[in-house]
Parts: structure tokens; sequence; C-alpha cells
């Protein structure tokens, strides 16, 4: 089938690659002109494990390729909506700009039949919105969210926990003739994971815009109980790895993002809760959401803390300090800087005061574009050399696998902040190391 791709981001790259792996064939657009000149060289431009191998071998085929040219989209049967939703600045909610412009500019080349599928995280609402606004095009919308995480983007697209479609409804609930036209659409440009027995969710428009931010609300909250909890267990003395393993071990709740730390970032949790806060607002149902703005300062708490924590084990003061922080993306595999907490507590350590040094194995271009007065080094022991203190502060696999005696053998003091309990701090201790965590002795 022939599909459209607008926004060609983290997420819409690819899926555009992967629809293109599943046998389509696929126009990716996008009004960032280098962006699109990357892709079409069949280059990633982001950091993103198993894309650039895909775009290669997508592009070979020739079923691939990118336009600045929205007329380009014209021909398509479905055309993804993949495009940024962010927080608009000093608000809560989300920046719905980047979807008007390019659902306005997109509905001149739909044809009947058409099928426009939103992936972009949006406000409840926004579908309706946007399925009125076809009326006469002879297009339909769906809305079919997207659940990839980076690092992992492109076995989650070709590999999905579940696929949900959002299809037009009678006031019954049933989806109306073009709904029903839509889904076989979007059940063919989706058939080998549905071959695959993928669960499908087939509902509402309303039901498939709120499964999306309540995944992530609860992703989001997941993780700032644990770190909840990691401010009880600083509190006593107990261990919150050990207490997140235990509790884990109960399917119930299960140990998958139990992990405490420095928290939650990134270009979508943070984000998200706070877009759906503002959404239950204007629903007249803020008190509904209001235990989000808890989990949004737990999260928030752990990125003071940990500069806290370098304070302490600096006698009292960072000033002057060096500080080495290992990680800038908002987690491994990443280059993503967005609301980053290593980037956030490297800043403001850099802000009170401290000689920040900061390393990440792909995100110094990012982080450099957001700090640039900020001192970079290419590698965990170049960054250390003469620290005071040095944090791990996003789990890349290099910085776990780190040598405690090897970094002993650069710093000015052998003290190590572990801000994602990924070490192990018996043997850190044993080289010598004063070795602090967050929720751990
Ligand atoms: N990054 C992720 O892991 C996931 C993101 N999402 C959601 O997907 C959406 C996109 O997120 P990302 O890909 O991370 O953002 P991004 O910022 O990486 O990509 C958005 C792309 O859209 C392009 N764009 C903006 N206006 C355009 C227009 N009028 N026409 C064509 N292209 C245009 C931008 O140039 C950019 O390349 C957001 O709503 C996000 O919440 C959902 C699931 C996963
Ligand atoms: O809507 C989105 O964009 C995506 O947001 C998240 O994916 P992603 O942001 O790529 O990364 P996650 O693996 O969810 O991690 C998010 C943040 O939580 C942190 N985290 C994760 C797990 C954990 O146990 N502890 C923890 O602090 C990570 O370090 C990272 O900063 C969701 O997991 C995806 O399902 C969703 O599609």
């Amino acid at each position: 089938m022939r599909i459209s791709v607008i926004g060609c981001g983290y997420l819409g790259a690819v899926h555009a690659a992967c629809m293109a792996k599943l046998g389509h064939e696929v126009i990716g657009i996008d009004v960032d002109p280098r962006k699109v000149a990357a892709l079409e060289a069949g280059e990633a431009p982001f950091f993103e494990p198993g894309l650039p191998e895909l775009l290669k071998e997508t592009k070979a085929t020739g079923r691939l390729s990118f336009s600045t040219d929205m007329a380009d989209a014209a021909g398509a049967q479905v055309h993804f909506l993949c495009v940024g939703t962010p927080q608009v600045h000093g608000e809560f909610r989300a920046d719905l700009s980047y979807v008007e412009s390019a659902f306005e500019a997109l509905k001149p080349y739909l044809s009947g039949g058409d099928v426009v599928a939103g992936k972009s995280t949006v406000p409840v609402g926004t579908a309706e919105n946007l399925a009125d606004r076809l009326t006469g095009t002879g297009a339909t919308l769906v809305w079919n969210p997207e659940f990839l995480r980076e690092g992992f983007a492109v076995k989650d697209t070709l590999h999905p926990d579940r696929l949900v479609y959002g299809l037009p409804t009678d006031d019954e609930g049933v989806p109306t003739a073009e709904g029903d036209a839509a889904k076989a659409l979007l059940d063919e440009v989706y058939a080998t994971p549905l071959a695959d027995r993928t669960p499908l969710v087939v509902t509402d428009y309303a039901t498939a815009q709120l499964v999306k931010v309540a995944a992530n609300s609860f992703l989001a909250t997941k993780i700032s109980f644990i770190n909840a909890m990691a401010e009880l267990c600083e509190a006593t003395g107990a261990d919150v790895t050990r207490l997140a393993d235990a509790i884990g071990y109960d399917a119930r709740i299960g140990r998958r993002f139990l992990n405490a730390g420095l928290g939650f970032g990134g270009g979508c949790l943070p984000k998200d809760i706070r877009a759906f806060m503002a959404r239950a607002g204007e629903l007249g149902v803020s008190d509904a959401l209001t235990f989000l703005r808890e989990v949004d300062s737990i999260n928030m708490r752990r990125r003071v803390r940990v500069v806290d924590l370098a304070r302490e084990v600096c006698h009292g003061s960072i000033v002057g300090r060096r500080v080495a922080v290992l990680g800038a993306s908002f987690k491994p595999d990443s280059d993503d800087v967005r609301d980053s907490p290593a980037l956030s507590v490297a800043a403001q350590m850099q802000l009170q005061g401290a000689h920040v040094t900061l390393t990440d194995p792909q995100a110094i271009g990012n982080a450099q574009a957001k700090w640039p007065e900020m001192k970079f080094a290419a590698t965990a022991l170049e960054a250390a050399v003469d620290a005071d203190v040095v944090l791990l502060a996003t789990e890349w696999q290099e910085y776990r696998d780190l040598d405690p005696d090897a970094l002993a053998t650069v710093v000015a003091h052998k003290r190590i902040l572990d801000g994602r309990n990924v070490l192990d701090p018996a043997r850190w201790r044993a080289a010598g190391w004063t070795y602090r965590a967050l929720g751990r002795p």
C-alpha cells in the first residue's frame, strides 16, 4: 500500500522505515530540509539502535523516500500524522500548532477513501475536531496512538505490544461505515503484526486518545511511586533496589519500571502528564488527575536531591568543585536530551557554581546545542580528570561497566554518586570510593 508519514522525527522516521520494511511504499514528509536530506541519503538524523541498518535496507528496495513537499503525499491511501506536540512554554497544555499546520497542509492532497491516521500524542478532543474538518474531502480520520520507546523504537514498531484504532462511531459507539472501511485499510497496513497475533483494540476516538496519555501517566506514576519509596528509604536506611525486587515479585505489581533514581524525562512522559492535567481542567475534572501533580513533584525532587548529595559529599558546598557528569541523554541508547534529568542536574550544578564536565556516548551534540557554555569530554575517563565528585546520571552500559580502579587513577577525590542505582556499592567501596545513591545506603 502507498503510505505517507507526515513528520519524520523520533517517531515518524522510524515509523516510515518500518512501514517500508512491512512491504509498503512510503513517502516521509518533514518541513526540516536537513532531516529530509539525511533520511533520503539513507542516514538516520538521530541515534536510534537499528535505524541506520533499517534505513539502508529499505532505501535499497526503492519503496522508501522522503520529501519536504506535501504534494508528494497525494496518492497515498493512509497518511500518518507524526508531528510533535510539545508543552506550550510557560503552561501545562500541549502545543497543537504543528498538528494544525501539518493537517491543513495535507488536506488539499487527500482523495476520497483516504485515511488520515493520527499518531501524535494529543489532548482528547483533538481527533473529533480534526475529523469534523475532513468533511467534504471523502477522507476518514482514525486515531492510532503510538507506544514505542526510544532505544527500542524499531522493535516496538515492528512488534508492538498492542495496536489501538480509534474509529468514527455512531451515537451508540458502533463504528460507522467509513470507520469500518478505515479499519480495513489499517488492517492491511498492519497485516504482518496482526498475523503475529498482536492484540488489537478497536474503539472510539476519545478512548484511543485517552489510552495513550493513560499509559504514559501510569508509567510516570510507577516511576514516581518507587522514587517516593526511595525518599522513605533515605529516611530509614533501607534499600529501594531490594524493596523494588521484593514487591516486583508480586505479578500484580511487576518489577519493570520500578527503577528508582533520577526519575523520568524525555520528550513524552513529563509533557504528557502535564498536558493531561491541563486537559482534565478544561473538561472540568481536574480533581481526577491531581495525583499527577504529585507524580511530577516527586520526579522533580529527585533532581534536587542529587545536587544535595553532591554538596554533602563535598563537605557542604559544590562552589568551585569539579563535577564529572556521566550521561546527558534522558535514557541510555538515545541521543534525546529533551527534559533530560541528567542534563538538568548538570546544568543545576553548573549554575550553583560547580565546574561541570559532561560526557555522553551519543548526546554531546544535542546537549551542547542546549548548554553551549558547559564543558564536554568525549569519555568518562576524560570527564573525570581531577573530579571532586563523579555523577552517573544516565545508565549507558559503558558507565555501568566502569572499573572503579581505572577511574580512581584520574579523579581528585574518589566520590561517586550513582544517580541510577546501577553500580555495585560493595565493589566501589572496596576500591576506596565514597559511594552514595538515591534510596539506598
Ligand atoms: N519520541 C517517541 O518516542 C514517541 C513520540 N510520540 C509522540 O509523537 C509525536 C512526535 O514526537 P517525536 O517524533 O518525538 O517529535 P520530533 O520533534 O522528533 O519530530 C517531529 C517532527 O515533525 C516535523 N514537523 C513539524 N511540523 C511539520 C509539518 N507541518 N509538516 C511536516 N513535518 C513537520 C518536525 O520537523 C520534526 O522532524 C509527539 O506527539 C510525541 O508525543 C509517541 C510515541 C513515542
Ligand atoms: O510516548 C512516548 O513517547 C513514549 O514514552 C515512553 O518511552 P520513552 O520516553 O522512550 O522512554 P522510557 O523507557 O519510558 O523512559 C522514560 C524515562 O523514565 C525513566 N525511567 C524508566 C524506567 C524506570 O524504571 N525508571 C526510570 O526512571 C527513564 O530513565 C527515562 O528518563 C513510553 O515508555 C513509551 O511507551 C511511549 O511511547
